[in-house]
């Protein structure tokens, strides 16, 4: 305890170094976080700062939380066989305070904390309990939230809109939109953020966009909050701000659980509960300033000028031993050292409950959840039009992107229509034409299979937190996305269309264009489906090869048997019916050749005056124009399952931890 006021002064001396303004007003800078006009951290302070989310209390009618959790282990398996993550540890978490998970990197710190959000169950043994009752994920997941290490910020959007979003969609029609308003200027002010309302989240600071995230999550009022190494990458007094926000949250009685690598001796006097693991072990529980003497009991003794969380990292790295000796006194977690009060350290009284009346008011709201049918605050179909709404916005606002698509479709088609120029009535040039079809089908294939293979892994990153926090489904997300994508899609692959179908001099039919438009249109709409499957199942360097070694044999099929059409052997005709681009080049050249005059022959001879021979030559005489439309839908539906499978895989670390533990299975009993 020795070191304890030397931490006080730490505080009283750096607590808030950016000054003060106690009343955050609108217009408020980042220092409406901070203290009184002196460098105190006041209990006043404090008070003045949980007084700005008046409104957003207001909304709290859901219950406090205490988080148990008695002999929880985490496995992992290989094919190398399995490894022990964490190792039978306990421990406890309640509301009204902030508890920081400290340990050496490597620990298990994240792997603890995935577990206690729910974000990882499988491999896991052990009981969870919330305020005494087992946890039910669909009523906890509504009651907690949780903040990535490498969360990411929606890009192109201004902090306002952000906040707007995560409000209509966390809170649907629970409040009006006057009170949604109301919400959004209280927590931007207590985070500091309102006068950076206008600021596109890619314009903020590291602190600021952290801010944002947190603020982005108390939209709807969690109880509980996970955060995943929220200090990481930011400065001193963005460190300092960002945990005394979290205290202030947590003095209004939501339970605050952050893993933090190395605090500074004044941070670590902040939290208020510290949890120690070391190589998967539970070394200590309990107030952060009886951590010294707990160390000293075991005979490592902290020197009065050391900062604690310091002494007990070098400790567990430096002796092989201590981890096992600190989690036995600990009994690994199940030991837990308390202070009288919390509020020893000065500060706002924390809302404190008694634990019978958590019990009870979280009873009466698990049943209120149950008796709920909706799992998401909004309907689908709310969500879809807010998701849409945002894309097209950011969209819009990416005109870089925009540009270059734009040009990219111009200068493809015009060379095309260069290579090919004036070849489509030449009855001296059929073969010629029909490359021309070809190579339309390959301009759609490459375009519109390596844009997502290369936008979309981002995107899932930046999905991960919305997702597991509810915020929507993933299918409406899926539709918003398909949906979202058609304009441009369409509009481009028309301007290219018009271009090369102009400029190789094809006939100048309205209805013929049309059946040539929806082809490549169709073909577009599919290859960009095939490219989310890559996209999400794969990172960007990985799918740039993927995604182009997928379309190589598709393409093979494709325009196999040019020049032999009637001698296509019955077994490859299967395997080409498997490649989405034969429905597409078919597409394309029924509808140059169908239905048409012989055509233009310069010659003494052509061949292929009758464009039934051309069609019979390349394989296609018998091919239906409907066939293919409707082969290209149906591999459209089946590239978009795919992807939002492979989707669902990559962002529920549950799917993708079983489906690992099942190939390792699969493996082993080989
Ligand atoms: N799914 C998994 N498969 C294999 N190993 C895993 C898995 N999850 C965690 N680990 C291993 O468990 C150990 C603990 O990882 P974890 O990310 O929890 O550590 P940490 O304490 O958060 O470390 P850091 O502070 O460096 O982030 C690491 O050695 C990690 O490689």
């Amino acid at each position: 305890m020795s070191n304890v006021p030397l931490v006080r002064r730490a505080i009283a001396g750096a607590a808030f170094a950016h000054g003060a303004s106690s009343n955050p007003s609108p217009g408020a800078d980042d220092s409406s976080l901070n203290h009184d006009g002196g460098n105190q951290w006041t209990p006043a302070a404090l008070e003045r700062a949980g007084s700005t989310l008046k409104a957003l209390n207001r909304m709290a009618k859901r219950p406090p939380v205490h988080l148990l959790f008695e002999d929880v282990s985490f496995t992992v398996s290989s094919h190398k066989g399995e490894r022990r993550i964490l190792h039978n540890v306990s421990g406890e978490f309640r509301s009204g305070e902030v508890t920081c998970i400290l340990g050496p990197s490597g620990a298990g710190k994240s792997t603890l904390l995935n577990i206690l959000a729910g974000y990882m169950t499988n491999g896991v043994n052990g009981v969870i309990t919330v305020n005494g009752h087992s946890r039910d994920m669909r009523v906890f997941k509504k009651l907690s939230s949780y903040i990535m290490q490498d969360d990411m910020l929606q890009p192109r959007l201004s902090v306002l809109e952000l906040m707007r979003i995560a409000a209509n969609l966390k809170l649907g029609a629970e409040l009006g939109r006057a009170e949604k308003e109301l919400i959004i200027e209280e927590i931007l002010q207590t985070l500091g953020l309102w006068n950076h309302k206008d600021t596109r989240s890619e314009h903020l600071s590291g602190g600021q966009s952290k801010r944002l995230s947190v603020a982005l999550e108390l939209v709807n009022n969690p109880p509980i909050i996970f955060l995943d190494e929220p200090t990481t990458g930011l400065d001193i007094v963005s460190i300092r701000q960002l945990v005394v926000l979290l205290r202030l949250l947590s003095r209004q009685g939501r339970t605050i659980i952050c893993t933090v690598h190395q605090p500074s001796a004044s941070l670590f006097a902040l939290f208020d509960r510290v949890y120690v693991l070391a190589r998967g072990l539970c070394c200590y529980q309990g107030a952060s300033p009886l951590l010294v003497p707990y160390l000293a009991e075991a005979n490592y003794v902290c020197p009065t000028t050391h900062n604690p969380a310091d002494f007990v990292l070098e400790t567990l790295l430096s002796d092989v031993e201590a981890p096992a000796r600190l989690s036995e006194q600990c009994q690994n977690g199940k030991l837990c050292r308390k202070l009288d009060r919390l509020t020893a350290r000065g500060g706002r009284k924390p809302v404190l409950h008694s634990d019978e009346s958590i019990q009870r008011i979280f009873v009466e709201h698990v049943a209120k959840e149950q008796t709920q049918k909706m799992e998401f605050a909004t309907t689908f179909f709310t969500q879809f039009i807010i998701l849409s709404k945002r894309m097209f916005l950011q969209n819009k606002r990416n005109s870089m992107s925009l540009w270059i698509q734009l040009i990219h479709h111009v200068i493809s088609a015009s060379l095309l229509g260069s290579i090919f120029f004036l070849v489509g009535n030449d009855a001296n040039a059929p073969i010629v034409n029909f490359k021309f079809c070809l190579s339309c089908v390959v301009f759609f294939m490459y375009t519109y299979i390596m844009i997502p293979v290369l936008l979309f892994p981002p995107e899932v990153r930046m999905l991960r937190r919305e997702y597991f926090n509810r915020y929507y489904s993933l299918k409406a997300y899926y539709a918003a996305l398909t949906f979202s994508s058609l304009p441009v899609m369409i509009t481009l692959g028309l301007l290219f269309l018009m271009i090369c179908y102009g400029m190789s001099g094809q006939l100048l039919e309205w209805d013929r264009f049309l059946l040539f438009a929806v082809s490549g249109i169709l073909t577009a709409v599919c290859s960009e489906g095939l490219g989310l499957a890559v996209g999400s199942a794969f990172s960007v360097t990985n799918g740039s090869i993927i995604g182009p070694a997928t379309a190589a044999p598709l393409l093979a099929l494709c325009c196999y048997g040019m020049g032999f059409g009637p001698y296509i052997e019955s077994s490859m005709k299967f395997l080409m019916a498997s490649s989405y681009l034969r429905y597409g080049l078919s597409g394309f050249s029924l509808a140059l050749y169908s239905d048409r005059q012989p055509m233009e022959c310069n010659v003494d001879f052509c061949l292929y005056a009758d464009p039934k021979l051309i069609l019979r030559d390349v394989g296609m005489g018998n091919d239906k124009y409907i066939v293919q439309v409707v082969g290209l839908l149906i591999f459209t539906a089946l590239h978009r399952t795919l992807a939002y499978f492979a989707l669902r895989y990559r962002l529920t670390a549950e799917f993708s931890n079983k489906f690992m533990t099942y190939i390792s299975k699969v493996l082993k009993h080989r």
